[in-house]
């Protein structure tokens, strides 16, 4: 038998969802296939002369709840149907948090850490080149993901300016603060995690001096690690793509923090206690809280049943595979699951498209406020619909959004999607 694929493995979310609701078979038609992916090789000039090829692509998976939104990956592994997958779960995300976007998502296949800043910018520019048509600030809006940053961001949002002739800041979110970026956006996909666990902490059972392990050290497991280490949570064990770290005691986030600055977490491998870890034993150490903060299916049916946090923090998209998800809900481990806890990311993307649309840009105070009130207006949501239909916080996020989506599909009318 043949395995399933990504975007199959997805999809199994959405008919366990359907199954909650009374939808028109129309809707789940419409969910179900990607509405558009392009696919450009991009070439660029390298700073020897020579030229490089590099297969990139976008995806605009659904725009029913308005234009597409979601990020733009670098990695050298990324493929379509990854991109098609990421865009899906852009879907749900957005509704979830009753954002007026559907799901996008793009990519380019790449280890941008061989290239050059002046290579990079190169390639930032050439993927706005190739996707100017795809791309807009009412059809569809990118936004950093791994290995993409502000800086990437305010060379898309300058390329794209030139190409339209003229400055176009809702375009591109996620952009320096100098052109149009949002105070808050930095630590936004962390910190909407951290309101969630903050809101729900008594119930489930988390509070301060509680043992925290982290997968990936980049914006999210940074930012993280920072904000849950200024409650008094202690932070046993983190990875980057080089290797994982332990201390049962804790390690300071300064360190590591500083340590990620010089290369890698792993640095701090033999000092005052921190012991190398196998990276792949990163998600089996003894905590309370594991927060996946690096890339897909890292969770698998073959470590699953090794986790011993009482609580998962998605923070990486799709980290827990749907067979490890049926292991973790056995063990009654709780999973915050990845369309609601890193939400906050695309929540304050949200907020820098109307600050730039209207002009008026808001204190990083009004930032965290309306992140806070949203997060805990959708976390509340979901949670009351898993105690009412006696389902995971996963399935719960889906039979939310899918509501959302279904509501909206059936008011354009499902002729609309369907013309003979
Ligand atoms: N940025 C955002 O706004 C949002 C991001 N997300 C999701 O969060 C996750 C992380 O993204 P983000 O923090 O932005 O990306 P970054 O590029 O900033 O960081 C990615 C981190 O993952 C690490 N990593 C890569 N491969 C592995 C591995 N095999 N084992 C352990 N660590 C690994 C990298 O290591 P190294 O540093 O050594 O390369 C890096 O520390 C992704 O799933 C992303 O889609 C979700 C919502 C919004
Ligand atoms: O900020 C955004 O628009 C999207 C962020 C993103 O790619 C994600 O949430 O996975």
């Amino acid at each position: 038998m043949q395995a399933a694929s990504m975007l199959d493995q997805a999809l199994t979310r959405l008919d366990e969802a359907a199954r909650h609701l009374d939808l028109d078979a129309d809707v789940l038609e419409k969910l179900k296939y990607p509405r558009e992916t392009t696919k450009v090789r991009l070439m660029i000039r390298m700073d020897d002369g020579s030229r490089k090829s590099f297969m990139a692509w976008r995806c605009r998976y659904d725009d029913t709840r308005g234009p597409t939104k979601g990020g733009i990956r670098f990695h050298p592994d990324s493929t379509m149907e990854e991109v098609e997958t990421l865009a899906f779960w852009m879907t749900f995300k957005c509704a979830v948090m009753n954002l007026p976007y559907g799901g996008g998502k793009g990519a380019v296949q790449v280890d941008s850490r061989t290239l050059s800043k002046a290579e990079l910018e190169r390639l930032s520019r050439a993927y706005v080149q190739a996707f100017s048509k795809i791309i807009g600030p009412d059809r569809d809006i990118p936004a950093p993901d791994v290995y993409t940053n502000s800086m990437v961001m305010g060379w898309m949002a300058d390329e794209y300016a030139s190409i339209v002739g003229e400055a176009t800041p809702a375009v591109i979110t996620g952009k320096p603060i100098a052109l149009g970026g949002s105070l808050g956006r930095d630590d936004a996909t962390a910190r909407g995690g951290y309101y969630l666990v903050q809101r729900l902490a008594g119930t489930l059972g988390l509070e301060p001096g509680a043992r925290v392990a982290i997968q990936g050290f980049g914006n999210a497991g940074q930012h993280i690690a920072r904000l849950l280490a200024a409650d008094g949570y202690s932070i046993v064990a983190v990875s980057d793509s080089r290797g994982a770290i332990h201390c049962s005691s804790g390690i300071d986030v300064d360190r590591l923090i500083a340590a990620k600055g010089q290369g890698s977490v792993t640095n701090l491998a033999g000092a005052d206690g921190i012991s190398s870890i196998p990276a792949d034993e990163l998600v089996s150490v003894d905590c309370e809280l594991l927060v996946p903060a690096a890339l897909e299916d890292m969770i698998h049916e073959r470590n699953a049943g090794s986790v011993k946090a009482r609580v998962v923090l998605e923070l990486a998209n799709g980290p827990i595979t749907p067979e490890a998800d049926e292991i973790l809900a056995a063990k009654s481990i709780i999973v915050l699951p990845d369309i609601l806890a890193n939400a906050g990311g695309v929540t304050v993307s949200y907020f820098e498209w109307v600050q730039n649309r209207q002009g008026y840009y808001w204190p990083v105070e009004d930032v965290h406020a309306r992140l806070k009130s949203t997060m805990e207006r959708e976390g509340d949501a979901t949670w009351a619909l898993a105690q009412e239909k006696g389902i995971t916080l996963r399935s719960a996020a889906y039979v939310h959004a899918l509501s959302r989506l279904a509501g909206a599909i059936e008011a354009h009318g499902t002729q609309q999607f369907f013309t003979s």
